[in-house]
């Protein structure tokens, strides 16, 4: 496992080198967070085409790609048996640092570079401030249908983005402003709010003298940890298909080269629009929403209840990450995705392969292993493989064998995902003790956490259902595709 996190994060320069301001390093690469990192410089301005010196001048229409090899045309289901619940789990994760400030442009961010949990507890002090309700170190939550939820917009007023016909009633306060789009992001928002609270009662009672600040804080460190600990052995083991066991353990990096600080690159953030994974309907207690239906209705968990809607996305299929795969309503993120890598003059797939040491693609088929795609990418970019583009290149590579990516996904993902993972404060020496967490019980919480206890825990059930990142198999077992390989 150590030489996993050692060559892994390696890989990602720390400090990082480039922005999307210039080709060349600069010390404002360092200084200035509200830039993305960039893991190659942005193409020279002067350079004759788009992409350096490969390529056509002018680069096909970003719309014609998406609807030539983008568009779903039927749903092709994740080949591992991967599920809703792991769909969402990895939108609702990773908007807590891919956070794109498009007002400033697509180079730009606003969040804090790394798994800070602001996903949770908000963008900022003011944020976080509204959510709490500085008694015994517990969010503010209200019950509705015998169930903990979070507040709405109206009693605690926080920015979000709830489009003028969403009703007040389902305007729900959350640690993202955009959680409010699915109601995948809301189960995981109120799943992790409860677990705040529960840590919190645990606490209280190894520390009946701790004051509402004191359980607040040491919570919050608590599901730092969790957090980390079920990406690692629960999200990851389960995305890489890995046959060995993932750990998360920060003491193998004690003593070694290892920055505790990360950045997060514009690349990582387009490598990570894994819609495809999204499935075209839920079924939930026997009732079926599709994608639209799903849209900006929150309360949709809660008239369920937890449970049904949990059991219900653990037993949804996602859709497998490739071509002709994007449900329509992200088909024009695809498209903006592209529009945003030219505007940062992104150099080309096969450059990113190099820099992350993988051999470039000399043909279409080799990239896509399929005939008709590798055809339809050839037209679009004039016969010419060097002039594929990243994310375009992202989403039509043929997937590994046994996995649910390309090998650039995994190559490139694993080392930011390692490093951001593994550089969180409570990774260090000084941190990872017991006395950071509440003491023994609250390390305790942090070591044996699991994605089962996170929701079983939570769902205030005495029987709890099954809970993994894959279907049963008998869902599988009923594959539309007949292909029942797990
Ligand atoms: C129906 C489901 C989804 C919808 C409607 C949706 C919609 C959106 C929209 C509107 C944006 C802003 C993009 C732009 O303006 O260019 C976005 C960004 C993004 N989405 Fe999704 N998305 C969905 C599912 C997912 C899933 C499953 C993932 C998987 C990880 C994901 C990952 C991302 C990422 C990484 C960004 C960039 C965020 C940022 O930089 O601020 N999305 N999505």
């Amino acid at each position: 496992m150590k030489r996993i996190y050692l060559i892994r994060g390696a890989m990602v320069d720390s400090p990082p080198l480039f922005n999307s301001e210039h080709d060349y390093t600069t010390y404002d690469v360092y200084s200035n967070t509200s830039y993305f990192a960039r893991a190659l410089p942005p193409v020279p301005r002067d350079c004759p085409t788009p992409l350096g010196v490969v390529g056509p001048k002018e680069l096909p229409d970003a719309n014609l790609i998406v609807q030539t090899l983008m568009k779903r045309t039927q749903f092709k289901p994740e080949t591992m048996g991967s599920n809703a619940l792991f769909t969402f789990f990895a939108q609702h994760f990773t908007h807590q640092f891919f956070k794109t400030d498009f007002r400033r442009g697509p180079g730009f961010q606003w969040g804090g570079h790394g798994v800070d949990v602001s996903h949770v507890y908000g963008k900022d002090k003011h944020v976080e401030n509204l959510l709490r309700s500085f008694t015994d170190g517990k969010l503010k939550m209200q019950t509705m249908n015998g169930e903990t939820w979070p507040m709405l917009v109206k009693d605690v007023d926080i920015q979000m983005t709830y489009p003028p016909n969403v009703p007040e009633e389902i305007r729900f306060a959350l640690g993202h402003k955009d959680f409010g789009l699915l109601p995948g992001l809301f189960m995981y928002a109120t799943i992790w709010m409860r677990e705040h609270n529960r840590v919190c009662d645990v606490l209280k009672v190894e520390h009946p003298e701790w004051d509402d600040e004191r359980l607040f804080q040491t919570a919050k460190l608590v599901i730092l940890g969790e957090t980390i600990k079920i990406v690692v052995e629960d999200y990851v083991q389960h995305l890489s298909n890995y046959n060995f066991k993932l750990t998360f353990k920060p003491e193998l990096l004690f003593g070694e080269a290892h920055q505790y600080s990360n950045r997060i690159t514009a690349e990582f953030n387009h490598m990570y629009h894994w819609h495809p994974l999204m499935p075209e309907e839920f079924n939930i207690s026997g009732t079926t929403y599709g994608v639209k239906d799903f849209l900006f209705r929150p309360d949709i968990v809660i008239k369920h209840g937890m449970r049904n809607f949990v059991d219900g996305m653990v037993h949804q299929r996602a859709g497998a990450f490739t071509h002709h795969n994007h449900n329509q309503y992200t088909l024009h993120v695809a498209k903006e995705t592209i529009e945003h890598g030219r505007t940062l003059r992104y150099q080309s797939f096969n450059q990113y392969r190099k820099r992350f040491s993988l051999p470039p693609y000399k043909t279409f088929e080799d990239l896509t292993g399929d005939e008709e795609v590798a055809l339809q990418l050839s037209e679009l970019y004039g016969g010419d493989i060097e002039a594929v583009e990243f994310y375009v290149g992202i989403v039509v590579e043929k997937t590994r064998p046994k996995a649910m990516f390309g090998s650039t996904v995994i190559e490139l993902g694993g080392p930011f995902s390692v490093k951001g993972l593994l550089s969180a404060p409570i990774c260090s020496r000084q941190y990872w003790r017991p006395s950071t967490f509440g003491g023994e019980v609250g390390f305790d919480i942090v070591k044996t956490a699991t994605l089962e206890k996170l929701f079983c825990q939570n769902l205030g059930e005495s029987d709890c259902p099954t809970i993994a990142f894959k279907v049963p198999s008998e869902v599988v077992d009923t594959d539309l595709t007949g292909n029942t390989e797990l």
